[in-house]
Parts: C-alpha cells; sequence; structure tokens
C-alpha cells in the first residue's frame, strides 16, 4: 500500500530526522507528473502512479499561503488551484524544547537543518516551517503547535516521532529521575504529537504516523534499563494504534535503527558503560541518511516494522510477536525463519554474557592492584 498522498505534509519532531530525509527516493529527477498542472479534475500527482518515488518526500511544504499560485495552476479553478497548491510537497517542522531554564534552545542546529533541507526544494513552493516546542511536558502546549501548523499548511499526512534521548549506565547508577525523563521525552513526547493529529488524520482517512524506537527497544540490553523500557513502550503504543486506525487508512510505522552517527550518539558515548559499548559493537553503525531513507521508504509503504541491515532484519523477525504484517510474504518469512534466528540469538546472548563477564573481571583485577599499589 505505498502511501498515495500526493504532496504529503509531514510533521518531524527533530531536526536529525529532517536533516537526513532523502531526495526523491530513487527517483535522481522529479517524478514524471510531480506538481504538474493542477487541472479542474484533479490536482498533480507528486506521487507518480508507478509506485515510483514521492517527488518530494524530503519536507519540501505545502506552501503557506502568499506565496502564490503554482506556475502550472494559473488556470485551474480556485479550488483546483488550492488543490495544487496543498500538494505541492511534503511539509516538515521540527520542534525543540524552548524551556530556557532546562535546555538552551539550539536555534542554530535548527536553522541549519531548514537550510539544508531546503537545498533539496525540487522548487521555490516547498515551505520548511519550523516551530520550537518542548513535545514531552504539556499536551495543550504540543496541540497548539501542531494546530498552528495544520492552520498555515494544511493537515498533516505524516507524523514523525523523532524526538528522543539516551541516558546509559548501570541501574543502581542512573538517577531515579532519568527514568522519569527518558519516558517522559521517548515516550510521552510520542504520544502527544500523535494524540493531536489522529482526529483530523481520521477524518481524513488519511495518515501515516511513524515512531523511532531502538533495537534496543527490541533487546534489552545492559545499560540501557532506562532506554530500552522507553523504546519497548513505544513498541506497545504502536501496535495498539495501528489496529484502531487502520480501517481508517492510517498507518503506523515503528523504526528499529542500530547506533546511528548523530550528535546524541556522541553525547551517549560520553558516559556509556563499557559494557554496553561492546555489545552495541555487534552491529555497526549507521549513517543517519540510511537510517532516514529507509524509515522514509518504509512509512511511504505502510509497513509496521522498519529496519536496517542483517542484523536488523533478523531482529525483527525474532521479535515479531503480534505485530501486524505488511504483506503475506512478511509472514511466511517471519514463520520459516524465527527457529533459526532464536538459535541464532541464543550465541549472541552468550557472547554478551562474556563481554559482561570479563568486564567484570577486568574491574575486579583493577580495584586489586589499585588497593595494593
Ligand atoms: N543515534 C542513535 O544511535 C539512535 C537513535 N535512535 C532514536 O532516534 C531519535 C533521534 O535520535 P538522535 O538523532 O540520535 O538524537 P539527537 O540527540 O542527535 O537529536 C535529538 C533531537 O530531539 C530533540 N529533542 C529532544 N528532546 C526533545 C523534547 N522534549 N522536545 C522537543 N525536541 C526534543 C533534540 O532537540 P535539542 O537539540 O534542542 O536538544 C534534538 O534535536 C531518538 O528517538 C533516538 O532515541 C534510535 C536508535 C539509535
Ligand atoms: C538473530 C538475532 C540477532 C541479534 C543481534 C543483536 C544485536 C544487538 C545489538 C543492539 C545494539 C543496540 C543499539 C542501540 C542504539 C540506540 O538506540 C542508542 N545508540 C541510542 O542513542
Amino acid at each position: 500500500k505505498p502511501l498515495a498522498l500526493p504532496g504529503a505534509h509531514v510533521v518531524v519532531s527533530d531536526p536529525w530526522l529532517c536533516r537526513h530525509l532523502p531526495g526523491p527516493l530513487g527517483c535522481p529527477e522529479p517524478a514524471p507528473g510531480w506538481a504538474g498542472p493542477a487541472t479542474e479534475t484533479g490536482p498533480p500527482s507528486a506521487f507518480p502512479p508507478n509506485g515510483g518515488s514521492p517527488a518530494a518526500v524530503h519536507t519540501g511544504t505545502v506552501p503557506a499561503e502568499g506565496l502564490g499560485d503554482p506556475p502550472s495552476a494559473a488556470s485551474g479553478s480556485s479550488r483546483a488551484r488550492k488543490a495544487g497548491r496543498a500538494l505541492q510537497g511534503l511539509g516538515s517542522r521540527c520542534w525543540r524544547q524552548v524551556k530556557r531554564e532546562q535546555r538552551r534552545p539550539r536555534t542554530d542546529r535548527l536553522l541549519q537543518a531548514k537550510k539544508e533541507i531546503e537545498k533539496h526544494s525540487i522548487n521555490d513552493k516547498q515551505v520548511v516551517l519550523c516551530i520550537s516546542v518542548d513535545v514531552s511536558q504539556d499536551y495543550s502546549q504540543v496541540e497548539n503547535v501542531i494546530k498552528q501548523a495544520q492552520e498555515k499548511l494544511g493537515p498533516v499526512d505524516m507524523l514523525v516521532n523523532c524526538a528522543g534521548m539516551s541516558i546509559s549506565g548501570k541501574f543502581e547508577d542512573l538517577e531515579v529521575s532519568t527514568f522519569e525523563r527518558l519516558m517522559s521525552i521517548n515516550y510521552l513526547g510520542s504520544v502527544y504529537p500523535s494524540r493531536a493529529v489522529i482526529t483530523t488524520m481520521k477524518e481524513r482517512r488519511v495518515g501515516r504516523i511513524v515512531f523511532l524506537s531502538s533495537q534496543a527497544g527490541q533487546v534489552g540490553l545492559f545499560g540501557f534499563t532506562a532506554y530500552s523500557s522507553s523504546k519497548f513502550a513505544i513498541r506497545g503504543l504502536a501496535e495498539a494504534l495501528q489496529m484502531e486506525v487502520k480501517p481508517y487508512n492510517i498507518y503506523v510505522t515503528v523504526a528499529y535503527p542500530p547506533d546511528t552517527d548523530t550528535p546524541g550518539f556522541a553525547e551517549e558515548n560520553k558516559t556509556k558503560p563499557l559494557e554496553t559499548r561492546l555489545i552495541s559493537e555487534t552491529t555497526s553503525i549507521c549513517t543517519p541518511e540510511q537510517v532516514a531513507r529507509q524509515i522514509v521508504r518504509d512509512a511511504i509503504h505502510g509497513n509496521f516494522n522498519s529496519s536496517i541491515g542483517s542484523d536488523g532484519y533478523m531482529l525483527s523477525s525474532l521479535t515479531c510477536g503480534m505485530a501486524p504484517v505488511t504483506s503475506i510474504t512478511e509472514g511466511l518469512q517471519q514463520v520459516v525463519t524465527m527457529g533459526l534466528f532464536r538459535m541464532l540469538s541464543l550465541f549472541y546472548l552468550r557472547s554478551f554474557d562474556t563481554i559482561i563477564r570479563r568486564c567484570m573481571v577486568e574491574r575486579t583485577k583493577h580495584e586489586i592492584t589499585d588497593k595494593t599499589a
């Protein structure tokens, strides 16, 4: 079910993803028919009928008022012109927290992200709008921001819940407040924006909601007691929500990326326990571009699961549980491979235990030499 959204309006709760959203997917030139003439009978087709790439998936947006008509729509009726305008691209809103007493708003990064996205515009009608808000604190604020955005750019076609953070450490070393914080940013920070867009999506019978979990949301790992649980929560939310909204033609995607080279990852590495680092090194580090490309592709196709690489594939198959399937092939693959992957996972688990034991032995040795010195 490719997302048949001509000119989807995408809201991304984090510049990380918008900055790296790919240009027209697998389609070096704007797809034929993209932003073509809006006529009395119908809008231009941004998503080519051949199942090819959406022309503006990287984030152009529905032009805000005052930008004039799309050039080719000039001859259409006002309704068609409006449709043409509304269908010209993807919207992106990046939310940042602005509570000064808690975090410094990094407007520079936000503006940089905006500029990078704009570089990929295929025409000057595409708009990138950034609005700062803390997605995890006050629902009414989040709802307000969504309202503002919808007033300016029309209803949201795709929401990407990307804002999140990771703090690792041994269970007893983590502050109790860390558990609350991660739950509120990673979990509630995805609930609030989704809650704010769902009514309109249901009314319009159109929509995509993307959640960012993690490979650490498929398997609980040393050092991630606070992080893994907040990412597991996303999965429960997504499964339940998907069951509710499927009849309304709304599709939910949960992404489970491995370590990805982002500022947040660099930050996480400063305090990561050695065990966590060594275990995580089982999977290779991805670039944000790779991850973003995969997520957008899966969201457009309405895939519930979005994973990357062979470990990602194995983990998703192994942990599919009762998650919805997008195709019969996917279901059959899970049935056939699950036993084998479970077998493999036992080896992985044993190697993780070995890592943890070795680290413990090394630490004890150091403690002894420190004491004798
Ligand atoms: N990088 C990785 O290895 C992996 C990351 N992920 C997930 O991907 C998502 C993006 O991660 P990544 O890009 O690495 O993280 P970064 O820390 O690099 O970026 C996170 C972004 O989210 C914003 N943000 C954080 N909290 C809030 C909030 N309460 N309200 C609004 N915005 C907020 C931050 O804004 P500001 O700059 O103002 O702080 C920042 O722009 C997260 O959900 C993460 O858990 C999943 C798997 C692997
Ligand atoms: C057959 C079974 C195959 C099993 C493979 C198991 C591999 C487990 C590795 C998990 C890596 C966790 C990365 C977390 C990334 C993340 O979310 C943080 N970087 C966030 O900042």
